[in-house]
Protein backbone atom coordinates (compact mmCIF):
# COMPACT_ATOMS: atom_id res chain seq x y z
CA UNK A 1 0.00 0.00 0.00
CA UNK A 2 0.61 3.83 0.16
CA UNK A 3 3.57 4.62 2.28
CA UNK A 4 1.48 8.04 2.51
CA UNK A 5 -1.84 7.28 3.21
CA UNK A 6 -4.39 8.74 0.07
CA UNK A 7 -6.59 11.38 1.44
CA UNK A 8 -9.47 9.92 1.09
CA UNK A 9 -8.56 6.10 2.36
CA UNK A 10 -9.40 6.30 5.92
CA UNK A 11 -12.54 8.57 5.58
CA UNK A 12 -14.35 6.68 3.30
CA UNK A 13 -16.53 8.10 0.45
CA UNK A 14 -19.61 10.06 0.68
CA UNK A 15 -22.91 9.02 -0.62
CA UNK A 16 -25.96 12.43 -0.82
CA UNK A 17 -23.27 13.39 2.28
CA UNK A 18 -23.26 10.19 4.04
CA UNK A 19 -19.76 8.84 4.68
CA UNK A 20 -19.31 5.37 3.62
CA UNK A 21 -16.82 3.43 5.12
CA UNK A 22 -13.79 2.16 3.29
CA UNK A 23 -14.75 -1.74 4.16
CA UNK A 24 -18.33 -1.24 2.87
CA UNK A 25 -16.61 0.49 -0.44
CA UNK A 26 -14.73 -2.43 -0.90
CA UNK A 27 -17.80 -4.73 -1.06
CA UNK A 28 -19.62 -2.95 -3.33
CA UNK A 29 -17.75 -4.41 -6.24
CA UNK A 30 -18.13 -7.98 -5.06
CA UNK A 31 -22.59 -6.92 -4.14
CA UNK A 32 -22.18 -5.76 -8.43
CA UNK A 33 -20.41 -8.82 -9.51
CA UNK A 34 -23.18 -11.02 -7.41
CA UNK A 35 -26.16 -8.73 -8.54
CA UNK A 36 -24.77 -9.09 -12.22
CA UNK A 37 -24.61 -12.71 -12.10
CA UNK A 38 -28.02 -13.04 -11.20
CA UNK A 39 -29.42 -10.70 -13.41
CA UNK A 40 -28.25 -12.77 -16.11
CA UNK A 41 -29.58 -15.30 -14.99
CA UNK A 42 -32.84 -13.33 -15.59
CA UNK A 43 -33.36 -12.95 -11.84
CA UNK A 44 -35.00 -9.66 -10.58
CA UNK A 45 -35.45 -9.28 -7.13
CA UNK A 46 -33.34 -10.82 -4.61
CA UNK A 47 -33.77 -11.07 -0.67
CA UNK A 48 -30.74 -9.78 1.37
CA UNK A 49 -30.47 -13.56 2.41
CA UNK A 50 -29.74 -14.53 -1.35
CA UNK A 51 -27.62 -12.18 -2.25
CA UNK A 52 -25.82 -11.87 0.75
CA UNK A 53 -24.85 -15.51 0.75
CA UNK A 54 -23.40 -14.89 -2.63
CA UNK A 55 -20.61 -12.85 -1.47
CA UNK A 56 -20.26 -14.49 1.65
CA UNK A 57 -21.44 -11.89 4.33
CA UNK A 58 -23.59 -11.97 6.83
CA UNK A 59 -27.44 -10.53 6.09
CA UNK A 60 -27.39 -7.94 8.62
CA UNK A 61 -23.66 -6.67 6.97
CA UNK A 62 -25.15 -6.96 3.74
CA UNK A 63 -28.47 -4.50 5.05
CA UNK A 64 -26.20 -1.95 6.94
CA UNK A 65 -23.64 -1.65 3.72
CA UNK A 66 -26.59 -0.98 1.58
CA UNK A 67 -28.17 1.06 3.86
CA UNK A 68 -25.24 3.70 2.89
CA UNK A 69 -26.72 4.23 -0.69
CA UNK A 70 -30.11 4.42 0.52
CA UNK A 71 -31.23 0.91 -0.65
CA UNK A 72 -33.43 -0.84 1.77
CA UNK A 73 -35.31 -2.76 -0.29
CA UNK A 74 -38.79 -3.81 -0.33
CA UNK A 75 -40.03 -5.54 2.97
CA UNK A 76 -40.99 -9.16 1.82
CA UNK A 77 -40.03 -8.75 -1.42
CA UNK A 78 -36.17 -8.44 -1.50
CA UNK A 79 -34.29 -5.94 -3.68
CA UNK A 80 -34.93 -4.86 -6.94
CA UNK A 81 -31.94 -6.51 -8.72
CA UNK A 82 -31.62 -3.92 -11.68
CA UNK A 83 -32.07 -0.99 -9.33
CA UNK A 84 -29.86 -2.06 -7.21
CA UNK A 85 -26.84 -2.87 -9.70
CA UNK A 86 -27.65 0.85 -10.88
CA UNK A 87 -27.30 2.30 -7.13
CA UNK A 88 -23.66 0.34 -6.46
CA UNK A 89 -22.59 0.89 -9.98
CA UNK A 90 -23.37 4.49 -9.84
CA UNK A 91 -22.27 4.86 -5.99
CA UNK A 92 -18.60 3.52 -7.35
CA UNK A 93 -18.25 5.85 -10.34
CA UNK A 94 -18.73 2.91 -13.27
CA UNK A 95 -21.96 4.58 -14.87
CA UNK A 96 -19.05 7.00 -16.22
CA UNK A 97 -16.17 5.67 -18.37
CA UNK A 98 -12.96 5.76 -16.91
CA UNK A 99 -9.90 5.73 -19.38
CA UNK A 100 -6.48 4.03 -17.97
CA UNK A 101 -3.32 3.80 -19.12
CA UNK A 102 -1.24 0.70 -18.43
CA UNK A 103 2.73 1.24 -18.00
CA UNK A 104 4.95 -1.74 -18.75
CA UNK A 105 3.25 -3.81 -21.70
CA UNK A 106 5.56 -6.92 -20.89
CA UNK A 107 4.07 -10.12 -20.01
CA UNK A 108 1.34 -8.77 -17.61
CA UNK A 109 0.63 -5.27 -19.52
CA UNK A 110 0.48 -7.58 -22.43
CA UNK A 111 -2.72 -9.72 -20.34
CA UNK A 112 -3.96 -6.62 -18.86
CA UNK A 113 -4.03 -4.90 -22.48
CA UNK A 114 -6.24 -7.46 -23.74
CA UNK A 115 -8.36 -8.23 -20.82
CA UNK A 116 -12.10 -7.52 -22.14
CA UNK A 117 -13.20 -7.67 -19.05
CA UNK A 118 -12.55 -4.34 -18.38
CA UNK A 119 -14.47 -2.61 -20.91
CA UNK A 120 -17.41 -3.89 -19.86
CA UNK A 121 -17.11 -2.90 -16.56
CA UNK A 122 -16.50 0.97 -17.19
CA UNK A 123 -13.05 0.60 -17.84
CA UNK A 124 -11.08 1.58 -21.23
CA UNK A 125 -7.68 1.11 -22.16
CA UNK A 126 -6.90 4.37 -23.59
CA UNK A 127 -3.19 4.16 -23.32
CA UNK A 128 0.06 1.62 -23.61
CA UNK A 129 3.12 3.16 -22.37
CA UNK A 130 6.67 1.48 -22.02
CA UNK A 131 10.22 2.13 -22.02
CA UNK A 132 11.24 -0.17 -24.26
CA UNK A 133 12.05 1.50 -27.87
CA UNK A 134 11.31 -2.40 -29.38
CA UNK A 135 7.81 -2.56 -27.19
CA UNK A 136 6.91 0.97 -28.93
CA UNK A 137 6.72 -0.71 -32.30
CA UNK A 138 3.46 -3.08 -31.44
CA UNK A 139 0.02 -2.67 -30.83
CA UNK A 140 -1.75 -4.61 -28.09
CA UNK A 141 -5.56 -4.85 -28.36
CA UNK A 142 -5.39 -2.23 -31.73
CA UNK A 143 -3.59 0.28 -29.12
CA UNK A 144 -0.37 1.48 -30.41
CA UNK A 145 2.58 1.42 -28.04
CA UNK A 146 3.59 4.38 -26.83
CA UNK A 147 7.38 5.59 -25.60
CA UNK A 148 6.92 6.24 -21.99
CA UNK A 149 8.91 9.45 -22.52
CA UNK A 150 6.01 10.54 -24.35
CA UNK A 151 3.93 10.79 -21.09
CA UNK A 152 2.76 13.78 -21.31
CA UNK A 153 2.02 13.69 -25.24
CA UNK A 154 -0.17 11.04 -24.59
CA UNK A 155 -2.23 12.67 -21.87
CA UNK A 156 -2.24 15.36 -23.72
CA UNK A 157 -4.11 13.73 -26.81
CA UNK A 158 -5.63 11.05 -24.36
CA UNK A 159 -7.31 11.79 -21.14
CA UNK A 160 -6.31 9.05 -18.78
CA UNK A 161 -7.85 8.82 -15.00
CA UNK A 162 -6.56 5.99 -13.69
CA UNK A 163 -2.77 4.88 -14.56
CA UNK A 164 -1.83 1.35 -13.80
CA UNK A 165 1.98 0.31 -13.50
CA UNK A 166 3.05 -2.96 -15.13
CA UNK A 167 6.75 -2.94 -14.72
CA UNK A 168 9.66 -4.09 -12.68
CA UNK A 169 9.71 -2.98 -9.07
CA UNK A 170 12.87 -1.09 -9.25
CA UNK A 171 11.07 1.23 -12.12
CA UNK A 172 7.88 1.21 -10.46
CA UNK A 173 8.43 4.36 -8.16
CA UNK A 174 10.31 6.57 -11.06
CA UNK A 175 7.24 5.78 -13.20
CA UNK A 176 4.22 6.70 -10.39
CA UNK A 177 6.21 9.47 -9.55
CA UNK A 178 5.98 10.65 -13.06
CA UNK A 179 2.49 9.58 -13.03
CA UNK A 180 1.45 11.71 -10.83
CA UNK A 181 3.71 15.04 -11.94
CA UNK A 182 1.41 14.71 -14.81
CA UNK A 183 -2.03 14.85 -13.19
CA UNK A 184 -2.40 11.53 -12.40
CA UNK A 185 -4.25 10.72 -9.04
CA UNK A 186 -5.09 7.33 -8.83
CA UNK A 187 -2.54 4.27 -9.42
CA UNK A 188 -3.17 0.55 -9.68
CA UNK A 189 0.45 -1.09 -8.55
CA UNK A 190 1.36 -4.74 -9.97
CA UNK A 191 4.87 -4.00 -9.16
CA UNK A 192 5.77 -5.53 -5.70
CA UNK A 193 6.89 -2.78 -4.24
CA UNK A 194 5.14 0.05 -1.58
CA UNK A 195 4.87 3.39 -3.57
CA UNK A 196 5.14 6.65 -1.67
CA UNK A 197 2.69 8.99 -3.32
CA UNK A 198 1.74 12.63 -1.91
CA UNK A 199 -1.69 12.73 -0.22
CA UNK A 200 -4.31 13.35 -2.33
CA UNK A 201 -3.33 10.52 -4.65
CA UNK A 202 -4.94 6.39 -4.50
CA UNK A 203 -2.82 4.17 -4.96
CA UNK A 204 -4.13 0.35 -4.48
CA UNK A 205 -1.71 -2.70 -4.62
CA UNK A 206 -2.17 -6.05 -6.75
CA UNK A 207 0.16 -8.48 -4.89
CA UNK A 208 -0.75 -12.33 -5.78
CA UNK A 209 1.55 -13.67 -4.31
CA UNK A 210 0.18 -12.04 -0.50
CA UNK A 211 -3.22 -14.03 -1.42
CA UNK A 212 -1.23 -16.96 -2.62
CA UNK A 213 0.28 -16.98 1.12
CA UNK A 214 -2.96 -16.08 3.15
CA UNK A 215 -4.17 -19.25 1.07
CA UNK A 216 -1.10 -21.11 2.21
CA UNK A 217 -1.33 -20.17 5.80
CA UNK A 218 -4.92 -21.53 5.91
CA UNK A 219 -4.10 -24.52 4.22
CA UNK A 220 -1.04 -25.23 6.86
CA UNK A 221 -3.66 -24.71 9.63
CA UNK A 222 -5.69 -27.46 8.40
CA UNK A 223 -2.99 -29.88 7.61
CA UNK A 224 -2.00 -29.18 11.62
CA UNK A 225 -5.48 -29.48 12.82
CA UNK A 226 -5.67 -32.91 10.31
CA UNK A 227 -2.03 -33.81 12.27
CA UNK A 228 -3.89 -33.37 15.71
CA UNK A 229 -6.96 -35.07 15.25
CA UNK A 230 -4.71 -38.12 13.50
CA UNK A 231 -2.64 -38.09 16.85
CA UNK A 232 -5.84 -37.81 18.84
CA UNK A 233 -7.40 -40.74 17.21
CA UNK A 234 -4.12 -42.99 17.07
CA UNK A 235 -3.74 -42.27 21.32
CA UNK A 236 -6.98 -42.86 22.02
CA UNK A 237 -7.07 -46.28 20.15
CA UNK A 238 -3.53 -47.16 22.16
CA UNK A 239 -5.03 -46.29 25.42
CA UNK A 240 -8.35 -48.86 24.32
CA UNK A 241 -6.19 -51.52 23.59
CA UNK A 242 -3.84 -50.99 27.26
N1 LIG B 1 0.64 -8.25 -8.78
C1 LIG B 1 0.74 -9.47 -9.22
O1 LIG B 1 0.05 -10.34 -8.76
C2 LIG B 1 1.75 -9.73 -10.28
C3 LIG B 1 1.69 -10.86 -11.08
C4 LIG B 1 2.65 -10.98 -12.07
C5 LIG B 1 3.62 -10.01 -12.20
N2 LIG B 1 3.66 -8.95 -11.36
C6 LIG B 1 4.61 -7.86 -11.45
O2 LIG B 1 4.27 -7.12 -12.61
C7 LIG B 1 5.45 -6.51 -13.11
C8 LIG B 1 5.59 -6.88 -14.58
O3 LIG B 1 5.80 -8.27 -14.72
P1 LIG B 1 6.04 -8.87 -16.17
O4 LIG B 1 6.19 -10.32 -16.01
O5 LIG B 1 5.01 -8.35 -17.09
O6 LIG B 1 7.48 -8.21 -16.51
P2 LIG B 1 8.10 -7.97 -17.95
O7 LIG B 1 9.58 -7.89 -17.74
O8 LIG B 1 7.57 -8.97 -18.94
O9 LIG B 1 7.54 -6.53 -18.39
C9 LIG B 1 7.93 -5.34 -17.76
C10 LIG B 1 7.82 -4.24 -18.80
O10 LIG B 1 8.07 -2.99 -18.14
C11 LIG B 1 8.84 -2.19 -19.03
N3 LIG B 1 9.55 -1.18 -18.24
C12 LIG B 1 10.66 -1.34 -17.49
N4 LIG B 1 11.01 -0.17 -16.92
C13 LIG B 1 10.11 0.74 -17.33
C14 LIG B 1 9.95 2.14 -17.10
N5 LIG B 1 10.78 2.81 -16.29
N6 LIG B 1 8.93 2.77 -17.67
C15 LIG B 1 8.07 2.09 -18.48
N7 LIG B 1 8.20 0.78 -18.78
C16 LIG B 1 9.19 0.11 -18.19
C17 LIG B 1 9.75 -3.19 -19.73
O11 LIG B 1 10.25 -2.65 -20.95
C18 LIG B 1 8.81 -4.36 -19.95
O12 LIG B 1 8.14 -4.29 -21.19
C19 LIG B 1 6.60 -7.01 -12.25
O13 LIG B 1 6.86 -6.04 -11.26
C20 LIG B 1 6.05 -8.28 -11.62
O14 LIG B 1 6.66 -8.56 -10.38
C21 LIG B 1 2.72 -8.79 -10.43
Amino acid sequence: MTARKPADAAAGTQAGGREIPEATVARLPEYLRALTSLAEQGISVCSSEELAGAVNVNSAKLRKDLSYLGSYGTRGVGYDVDYLRYQIAREIGLTQDWPVAIVGIGNLGHALANYSGFGTRGFRVAALLDAAPERCEESVGGIPVRSFDDLDAVLAETPVAIGVIATPAGAAQGVADRLVGAGITSILNFAPTNLVVPAGVSVRKVDLSVELQILAYHEQRRAGAEELRGAAIAAAGEEQSA
